[in-house]
């Protein structure tokens, strides 16, 4: 079996998605959440494998820029629609389609690329690690209340067409970007697309918008969600697909209005930050049935590149010993000078002070994993007293790193 990559055409997008989604088990896709995909597919930088005519595997990558400790917008690859079809697995296809990825990645001068996996065991051998996670909830709306944060009585919620408010809404995701690592710059058509990828399922109501306005109007945030009603029971189901706020009164306002649906009595939320405000604001935490989960997966492409892009929360000074198989150049040793302002990393010939892949490297740099807690579990060598401390410190962030949708 020969299989051979080419760069996908833009008039075989359709059938590249086609080929995606039987990879992914077959299941119909509506129409607009599929003309979703399509608008922000970028063919030239996506993967066909082809198998003589038949095609057979997939991946592409958006142009995405990455916030990372520091504020500093990084140019990042979004890896998306890997697949291989079930006639053509564990025969290394996949890592072929990563090599050719990664190497184009780094050709354009990406330091850094970032995926969602389907399953959390495929990308760590090509260096990808959980850098991100999550609180997934589901919680008992009559039996757990909100306090309420000063200023929260001043703010008013108002209904919004979900289309006529995207504006709005961007204009928050824009403001907000800067403050959380992880969060993710994209190229036009992502923002409408946060409503396409919203098909209401069987029972389902049409995706509903309300805005939070300060009292001269100003938008403060924004709530999107679907209702599950159970047929006037009170027992209905409140979806929360998206819920950002400028402050806290706004943020509070919002997540009382989602609870205080009537006819509902659990708000399910989407992944949400590990450090998301709502947690602090309910009466008990018990009955809201959180979850955690693994998030985004970040890949370093370029060690220098990456390091020196972010900042450091306390000051730095390391010789990291990086092991990286499946992209040698970032092998060897670095030594890394930073602290809040900025950072310099350097080849050298130094003894090394720490130990770890790329894998851990990329779990580790955006501040959502502690490189304590990697050498607690082996992940990371300390090689000189003190450093593991000192790194971990200075990796570290005070706010939870995370994407707020998926690509
Ligand atoms: C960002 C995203 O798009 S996530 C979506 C990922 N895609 C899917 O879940 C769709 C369904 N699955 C598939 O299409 C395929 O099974 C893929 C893409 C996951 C794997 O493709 P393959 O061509 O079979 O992988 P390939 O043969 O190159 O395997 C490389 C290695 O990964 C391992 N591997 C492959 N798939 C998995 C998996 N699902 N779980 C754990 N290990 C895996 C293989 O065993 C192999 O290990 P080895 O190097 O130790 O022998």
């Amino acid at each position: 079996m020969t299989i051979e990559l080419r760069e996908l055409r833009a008039d075989g997008v359709a059938d590249w998605f086609g080929t995606a989604m039987t990879a992914f088990g077959g299941v119909q896709m509506p129409e607009e959440k599929r003309g979703g995909w399509l608008r922000v597919i970028e063919p030239e930088r996506s993967i066909a494998a082809w198998d003589e005519s038949q095609l057979v595997g997939t991946t592409g990558a958006y142009s995405f820029r990455m916030v990372v400790p520091g504020g500093a917008l990084v140019p990042t690859a979004g890896v998306t629609f890997v697949t291989v079809l079930p006639t053509h697995r564990r025969r290394g296809l996949l890592t072929s389609m990563m090599r050719r990825q990664l190497d184009d990645v780094r050709q354009r001068g990406e330091p850094l690329a970032a995926l969602l996996a389907s399953e959390p065991d495929i990308y760590g051998r090509f260096g990808y690690g959980a850098a991100t996670q999550v609180l997934s909830a589901e919680i008992d709306t009559a039996r757990v209340t909100l306090r309420m944060p000063e200023g929260a009585d001043a703010v008013r919620i108002r209904f919004a067409d979900p289309e006529e408010s995207l504006a709005a809404c961007e204009t928050v995701y824009e403001r907000l970007l800067y403050s959380r690592p992880g969060t993710l710059a994209r190229p036009p058509g992502w923002a409408e697309k946060q409503l396409s990828d919203i098909a209401p399922a069987p029972g389902q109501s049409q995706l509903q918008a309300v805005l939070a306005t300060t009292d001269d109007g100003e938008v403060a945030g924004y709530a999107r969600y679907t209702v599950t009603p159970q047929n006037h029971s009170g027992e209905g189901t409140v979806t929360a697909h998206a819920v950002q706020a400028l402050t806290p009164a706004a943020e509070a306002a919002l997540w009382r209005y989602l609870f205080g649906i009537d006819l509902t009595s659990v708000v399910r939320t989407r992944a949400t930050p590990v450090d998301a405000p709502w947690q602090h604001l309910v009466s008990d935490i018990r009955r809201c049935g959180v979850s955690y989960g693994d998030g985004m997966y970040v890949r370093i492409v370029d060690v220098p590149g990456a390091l020196e892009a972010r900042t450091y929360l306390t000051p730095v000074d390391v010789v990291l010993d990086v092991t990286d198989l499946f992209c040698p150049w970032n092998e060897g040793r670095w030594r890394l000078f930073g602290d809040s302002s900025g950072a310099s990393c350097k080849r050298t010939e130094d003894p090394a002070d720490l130990a770890l892949s790329a894998r851990e490297l990329g779990a580790a740099y955006l501040g959502g994993v502690s490189l304590t807690a990697l050498a607690g579990a082996g992940r990371v060598t300390p090689l000189r007293e003190g450093a593991l401390a000192q790194a971990s410190a200075a990796f570290g962030s005070h706010v939870a790193p995370w994407f707020p949708h998926g690509f």
